[in-house]
């Protein structure tokens, strides 16, 4: 086990400063005096940057200390991401800096060589400290989780949840697929009635599907439409759960949402079983009655994989119809590729599904169409948060020039890496044969799936963050980017669809829609417009 996890807080005790060998009355009466002045984050702060410094970390070889952003982040990363990440930018250039989250330093890294510097050795030997950093309320929610353990534990639970959410389940869920898009198509259709156009808010259109497809991979067909209901309803409860720990609104749904949450899997598995259906939620359970993972590692791994990246999913589908609705020239060459793909008829996907030929199947699984490049650049420009959520390396590592001890946490400001890099931007004299077609003005802050054309994921490796840098990938890859292509699908081969209302003044780097505040994602609040072809 590596030092750094001896102590995975990073606290460092005071009688390490040194300071209180030598005239201790003097100290303790200054210290005493500092905590009344400051307050005792302050101090230890202030303690620990001395200790850091006295041992040649965060600063450079010349002894220049890293850019720091003074003031509490925890919460403001989230609500007021895009301004904090204008605040870093402006006061470190393209060099990394520190944020504070409580008494821990965290190292910012914006650029594809600080992200590089920081996965590309021993990734296998880095950490998410305890509860994310975000203290006894996370814990609560999602200390537990796949998403904050680290080894024999993170092995375990991954090794029990990844069989359910591998690329061959994703493709396995064709049919089923097919008929939930066929619903939720059919829904929109006939809340239009017979209106040739109609207006949906972007983020609440794209909630219930993905849900929906992502609690049949947990618990099975013994998931109906009814059950959706109930557990979208939990939905709203976790997420105020998780806004609540956001100091801007009251607790009160905390404590009965853990128990809530165990009856409902419970019942599932029973209902599952008394009806002889399948349930994946209760073969993993198995598991957790073998003792390869404790019962809490299920349970909050389902909420992380329900809940959680719920937000994410709805809010990057989202992002696509509004991406597509700006960018109409786009929109229009990515649904002839559609028709061609699937052979220009204008059948049902449900219909295609059935066809011997598969055309649907055959053009999802490609990864060298227009289709692929509209996924991956929508989520290159618009991040799932401002600020991903904190990992440690076990060892000392050079980051930008600057020294960071084994144990610091390390957070990606997700927008600037993905706009920044030198491989998105023009460069006078640049031979990417991918970028042939575009003009000086594509810059990485402009929406060119094109770019991603003839570009091995190799070569972006380190300049964008979609679903994982190092050793960690999210589970549900496979399935979120199923679920974006066939969304894609559905939608352009009935639908154009062009922006409602007016734009906001404010623009968040990339994005010139209005956001919600109300989330620990980054959201959309914008009506599109769906007008029938
Ligand atoms: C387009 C949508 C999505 C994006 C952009 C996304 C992105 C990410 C990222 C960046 C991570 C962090 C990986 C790391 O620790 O370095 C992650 C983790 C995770 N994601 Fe996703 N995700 C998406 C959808 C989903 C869906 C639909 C599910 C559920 C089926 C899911 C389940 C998870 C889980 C459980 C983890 C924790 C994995 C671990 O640490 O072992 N995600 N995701």
């Amino acid at each position: 086990m590596p030092a750094a996890q001896e102590n995975p807080s990073g606290f460092i005790p005071l009688e390490l400063t040194g300071a209180l060998s030598t005239r201790p009355m003097i100290v303790l009466g200054l210290l005493a005096t500092l905590v009344v002045v400051l307050n005792w984050t302050a101090v230890q702060r202030m303690l620990r940057k001395a200790w850091l410094r006295r041992h040649g970390y965060l600063q450079n070889y010349e002894g220049k200390p890293i850019p720091e952003v003074k003031g509490e982040s925890r919460f403001s990363r989230f609500s007021h991401g895009y301004e904090l990440s204008r605040e870093g930018s402006k006061l470190a250039g393209d060099e990394p800096y520190i944020i504070w989250n409580g008494t821990h330093p965290e190292v910012v890294l914006t650029q594809a060589e600080h992200v590089r510097e920081f996965y590309s050795k021993r990734s296998q030997e880095h950490f998410k400290p305890e509860n994310a950093n975000m203290g006894h309320y996370f814990g609560r929610v999602m200390g537990v989780c796949a998403g904050v353990q680290n080894g024999a534990v993170w092995k375990n639970i991954r090794k029990v949840f990844d069989p359910y959410f591998s690329y061959k389940s994703a493709m396995g869920f064709s049919e089923i697929f097919a008929t939930e898009f066929k619903k939720w198509m059919d829904d929109l259709a006939s809340q239009a009635g017979r209106k040739s156009e109609f207006v949906v808010e972007a983020t609440t259109v794209c909630t219930v599907l993905p849900f929906k497809l992502i609690a049949l991979a947990c618990y099975g067909p013994a998931m109906t439409d009814k059950r959706v209901l109930l557990t979208t309803w939990f939905g709203r409860k976790q997420r105020s759960r998780l806004f609540n720990l956001l100091p801007t609104a009251s607790k009160k749904d905390m404590d009965t949402f853990e128990s809530d949450w165990k009856q409902f899997n419970f019942f599932m598995m029973r209902e599952s079983e008394a009806k002889g259906l399948p349930c994946p939620a209760r073969e993993m359970y198995h598991d957790v009655l073998a003792g390869t993972i404790t019962e809490a590692n299920w349970l909050q791994t389902i909420d992380e994989i329900l809940f959680t990246n719920l937000d994410v999913t709805s809010a990057i589908l989202a992002f696509l119809l509004i991406n597509l609705s700006i960018n109409q020239p786009v929109q229009q060459e990515l649904r002839a590729e559609i028709l061609e793909s699937l052979g220009a008829s204008p059948t049902t996907v449900a219909d295609m599904i059935d066809s011997n030929k598969n055309p649907l199947e055959a053009y999802i699984r490609k990864t060298d169409t227009l289709l692929e490049y509209t996924c991956i650049e929508s989520g290159r420009l618009c991040p799932a948060v401002w600020f991903t959520l904190p990992e440690y390396a076990g060892a000392d590592l050079d980051i930008g020039g600057y020294r960071v001890p084994a144990g610091t946490s390390c957070i990606i400001d997700w927008a600037r890496l993905n706009t920044e890099s030198r491989l998105w931007n023009p460069e006078p004299n640049r031979d990417l044969n991918n970028m042939e077609q575009a003009g000086p003005e594509v810059t990485g802050r402009v929406f060119y799936p094109q770019r991603f054309r003839g570009m091995s994921p190799t070569t972006y490796r380190w300049s964008m963050l979609r679903f994982g840098l190092g050793g960690r990938q999210c589970i549900g890859k496979n399935f979120a980017a199923r679920i974006m292509k066939q969304f894609l699908v559905e939608v352009l081969t009935r639908y154009r669809v062009e922006l409602d209302g007016e734009r906001p003044v404010k623009q968040w780097g990339t994005i010139n829609v209005e956001l919600r505040e109300d989330r620990f994602t980054v959201m959309p609040k914008q009506n599109v417009r769906f007008v029938r072809i």
